[in-house]
């Protein structure tokens, strides 16, 4: 079999992150304030040095419940939490993948559960509506609907993430569908990693959420990002599972947060990559004879803001 060159790291530069593991509560000005203060802290105590990136976990601003969605959410661009978020992303001259909030879409009036990156100078780059709703039911564990009050978006999401390279933007419960890291993985979109800000349970998060972040990385060869919100222990709502980590494409956890509120910094080193892609060459031994390719131009649809 004739052996394809190396491919060159979708990763240019070494990537430096602050995850935010904070807990919202029902005070959605306290909630934007605590966003505030933690993203200024994360640049001031970084422990690698200056920041490139900050992520913030799902549902940021308003608790995490199927009743309150309508009552938090907001319109986009022209909400309070999209200019509070590009205004910080200007002052620190970072890029800010904005967890997630609820987004009231004028047109139809349904209401979807929205992720936007905005880039060193306050502009979107990025908007990615959860594709995947988060409905399930285990008895004695938790049951839960998003759709009854939530639609679900209609794109995957991948984006350039300025001279660094390309990265997919996933919600949480999408990360248990494989196809949207492969889209934003594979050719042509050569991603370097898939973010999912996202709010796991202690039902589910013990199970699953370190196998997922790890399975998609290895499946993907990149990193896999997740931002969860803290734990509310005590509290009557939504218990997330916290836990906030990054794993490279090997598959290691590099950093992780515990339960509480909590900033967890990581560097993505450009060089692993290209280390793991060329030590196990999956990119260029997929069975496309036995299989179908479901990725590829023209099979997709990308989100384009
Ligand atoms: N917010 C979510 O989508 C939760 C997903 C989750 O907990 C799961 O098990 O999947």
């Amino acid at each position: 079999m004739t052996v394809p060159p190396v491919l060159k790291s979708p990763l240019a530069k070494s990537l430096k992150v602050a995850l935010i593991q904070l807990k919202a509560g029902a005070d959605k000005a306290a909630n934007l304030a605590k966003v505030t203060k933690f993203i200024d802290d994360a640049v001031k105590t970084s422990t690698i040095g200056s920041l490139d990136l900050v992520m913030l976990p799902e549902c940021f601003n308003s608790p995490y419940a199927v009743d309150q969605f309508r009552n938090y959410a907001e319109l986009i661009p022209s909400g309070e939490t999209t200019s509070i978020l590009s205004e910080l992303a200007k002052k620190h001259g970072i890029y800010i993948i904005g967890g997630s909030i609820p987004e009231l879409a004028p047109e139809d009036n349904k209401i979807f559960n929205t992720s936007l990156t905005f880039s060193p100078s306050g502009e979107i780059i990025a908007k990615h509506r959860k594709a995947h709703l988060f409905d399930i039911d285990i008895p004695g564990g938790i049951t839960f609907q998003e759709s009854v009050t939530l639609s679900g978006g209609d794109k995957a999401t991948v984006f350039k993430l300025g001279d660094f390279g390309n990265v997919g933007l996933g919600i949480c419960y999408d990360i248990r569908f494989p196809e949207l890291a492969s889209i934003a993985s594979r050719s042509p979109n050569n991603s370097f990693a898939m973010f999912y800000p996202g709010a796991f349970n202690t039902t589910t998060g013990p199970l699953h959420w370190h196998l997922l972040a790890r399975s998609r990385a290895v499946d993907n060869q990149l990193y896999t990002v997740l931002c969860s919100p803290a734990r509310d222990v005590g509290g009557s709502g939504y218990q997330a599972y916290g836990h906030s980590l990054v794993v490279d494409p090997f598959g290691k956890i590099i950093a992780e947060a515990g339960e509480g509120e909590e900033i967890v910094f990581a560097e993505l080193d450009k060089d692993v990559i290209p280390k793991v892609r060329e030590g196990i060459p999956v990119h260029y031994q997929r069975r496309f004879d036995i299989y179908e390719d479901i990725v590829g131009e023209g099979k997709v649809k990308v989100s384009d803001l």
